[in-house]
């Protein structure tokens, strides 16, 4: 995969200087019944960086990203964005952030530009500054040319530019980003994370996003939380968590590895297999 230009230098820079924390969450938890899908998550993100909740299917990363955007209540614990409680303050904490979820959030049968008008009346945008918002999201995201076709006729990685740009038309602090890359071939996937890379760089946008691609994460994330069964097995910057092992050339999966004793394949059921098909096809 394109490795991104500076991105660990920068990560280490982001941490060095100490920016302001945007999201913090203490003990966050989240039983469905008896089991705990996410169990005492703790951890923070500075505004500005990338990074990535990591783990096999199941472990729990979409169920906390469901919890942080307001989505589904939280079991025990607490998370705060930009300050805000997101159990006590949702209205708030709703306008900060953008939110990609897994699964579809465009409508095949309007054009990008209708899905986008939807979208900045959502987000109470004022009439006259909507047009231009329109278009400068659609510039950023290269997909001018193809604003006025139909997103039933767009490619796998046209959507998933759509849906990004959808999530960033009221200037988001954070954008969530839940298996952004999930059924993508490697050029459109690689499209996807320069556009996120440019997006933290233009605008200072935080981006948390979940991966089950350590690689992935490697080349993008300033830091990561690797989960297994809902729990925070480690986290840190890549680089320091490749440089604990003290084994020569490491990498995020020998890390995975090392702390949970298990591949980040295994488990793959037939959910896991159905679901990731559904999604590539979905996608084209
Ligand atoms: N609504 C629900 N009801 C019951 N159990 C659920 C529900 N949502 C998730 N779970 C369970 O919680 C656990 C964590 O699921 P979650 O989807 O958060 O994992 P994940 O790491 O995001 O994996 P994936 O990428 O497969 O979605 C799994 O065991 C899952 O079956």
């Amino acid at each position: 995969m394109t490795k991104l230009t500076g991105n660990t230098d920068l990560s280490e820079s982001l941490l060095s200087n100490h920016k302001p924390v945007i999201l913090e969450t203490q003990g966050l938890t989240r039983y469905f019944g008896k089991a705990a899908a996410v169990n005492n998550l703790s951890i923070t993100v500075e505004q500005g960086e990338v990074f990535g909740l990591l783990g096999p299917n199941g472990a729990g990363k979409s169920t906390a990203i469901k919890m942080l955007t307001t989505l589904l209540p939280l079991s025990t614990g607490s998370a705060t964005i930009a300050g805000y409680d997101v159990t006590h303050q949702s209205a708030q904490v709703r306008r900060l952030f953008g939110y990609v979820p897994q699964a579809l959030s465009a409508d095949g049968s309007l054009t990008g530009y209708e899905n986008l008008l939807i979208f900045a009346k959502l987000y109470d945008i004022p009439a006259k500054y909507r047009q231009r918002r329109i278009k400068e999201v659609l510039d950023f995201m290269g997909l001018q040319a193809a604003a006025h076709r139909l997103v039933r006729n767009y490619s796998g990685g046209m959507i998933r530019k759509l849906e990004i740009a959808q999530s960033i038309m009221h200037h988001p602090k954070i954008l969530f980003l839940d298996e952004p890359t999930v059924g993508l071939d490697p050029i459109a996937r690689t499209q996807v994370w320069q556009l996120v890379e440019q997006l933290r760089v233009d605008y200072d946008t935080t981006i948390f996003l979940t991966t089950h691609f350590l690689e992935e994460a490697d080349n993008l994330c300033s830091r990561v939380a690797i989960m297994q069964q809902g729990q925070v097995v480690t986290k840190g910057a890549p680089n320091e968590l490749k440089a604990s092992l003290g084994k020569p050339n490491a990498t995020l999966d020998d890390v995975f590895i090392h702390y949970t004793g298990d591949q980040i394949t295994s488990g793959v059921s037939y959910r896991d297999t159905a679901r990731t098909r559904r999604t590539a096809q979905r996608l084209g």
